[in-house]
């Protein structure tokens, strides 16, 4: 039996886009192009499945789009002279590298090459750190797309977090740690637990905690005998498993369907948070647009 109500990622995303294109299209009018540029290495098949999309969501708002799709055997050298050229590319705006890179590149090194004012993801040092000092005022400066979409998705939904314990399983660069920072400042005022593999006995944070963010990309680790009654789940890792029926690659949550029945809120995967973390791309790149019209 499925209780939970379902926080529907696919839907507000696709409202997002909406009020986007109005906002694009009042940029162009002052003349303004917001432009998305993606760097790709190798041939990841999410990867390229996830850039994709995001070309996809720009065609549809009227940001324009380019692709740097780069082969595995690239060197940091050479990969840094791409980003050397977006940062000097007028008609790019904002771009991202997409994640993971390959194991010989050095990932912070490249995050870093990025110009903060382009860094469309977020996860420039100079914007991460602002993020820690909490000095980025709503517009200010672009936040990770994944956690801006998990609290957008919850705002939108009228779920507030104050004062709930918020166990965030992950501590990746991407969603965990920086969604701590968010979930832990005063307008949201949630007292977080990041829970890694070096956690002692995650069934017991599992058990107390009131919302469940589970972003560790192990197929099905979150079970309903584990999670408190009416908690609030989000599932946002992901994996790519074999369907013993088809035999070919399906994608699988962290969180066991059966996590329906006790939650009092779902966000599933897919269809929640991935189209977030795609709209706040989006998002990222309109307001990088909007401050630069504005002269800042
Ligand atoms: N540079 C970055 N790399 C990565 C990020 C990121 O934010 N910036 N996050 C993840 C992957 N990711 C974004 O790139 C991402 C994940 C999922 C989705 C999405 O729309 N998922 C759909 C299903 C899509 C499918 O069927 O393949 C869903 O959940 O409904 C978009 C983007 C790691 N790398």
């Amino acid at each position: 039996m499925n209780n939970a109500r379902i926080l529907d990622g696919k839907a507000t995303a696709a409202r997002i886009k909406e009020e986007l294109t109005e906002r694009v299209s009042a940029l162009r009018e002052r003349g303004v192009t917001p432009g998305l540029g993606t760097v790709l290495v190798g041939d990841d098949p999410g990867s390229h499945s996830y850039v994709a999309g995001k070309h996809r969501d720009c065609a549809q708002v009227g940001i324009t789009s380019v692709r740097r799709d780069l082969p595995d055997t690239i060197t940091q050298e050479e990969l840094e002279a791409v980003l050397d050229e977006l940062n000097a590319d007028a008609a790019t705006t904002g771009y991202i590298v997409q994640l993971p890179l390959p194991a010989h590149i050095d990932t912070n090194a490249i995050l870093e090459r990025i110009d903060p004012a382009k860094d469309a993801d977020g996860l420039h040092p100079t914007n991460l750190g602002k993020l820690v000092l909490n000095v980025n005022a709503p517009m200010d400066s672009p936040l990770p797309c994944t956690p801006h979409g998990i609290v957008e998705l919850l705002l939108r939904h009228d779920v507030e977090l104050k004062g709930l314990d918020v166990l965030v399983v992950g501590r990746g660069v991407t969603v965990g740690r920086p969604l701590g920072l968010l979930l832990t400042r005063k307008q949201i005022n949630a007292t977080v637990t990041l829970a890694h593999t070096g956690t002692v006995d995650l069934a017991d944070h599992l058990g107390r905690a009131d919302v469940v963010v589970a972003a560790a990309g192990i197929p099905h680790m979150i079970r309903a005998d584990r999670v408190k009654p009416g908690a609030i789940v989000l599932d946002v890792g992901v994996s790519r498993v074999e369907d013993p029926e088809t035999g070919r690659a399906k994608l699988t949550g962290d969180v066991d369907p059966a996590v329906a029945s006790v939650a009092s809120w779902l966000s599933p995967n897919p269809g929640g948070v991935g189209p977030m973390t795609r709209a706040m791309l989006l998002t990222n790149v309109v307001e990088a647009a909007e401050r630069s019209a504005a002269g800042n």
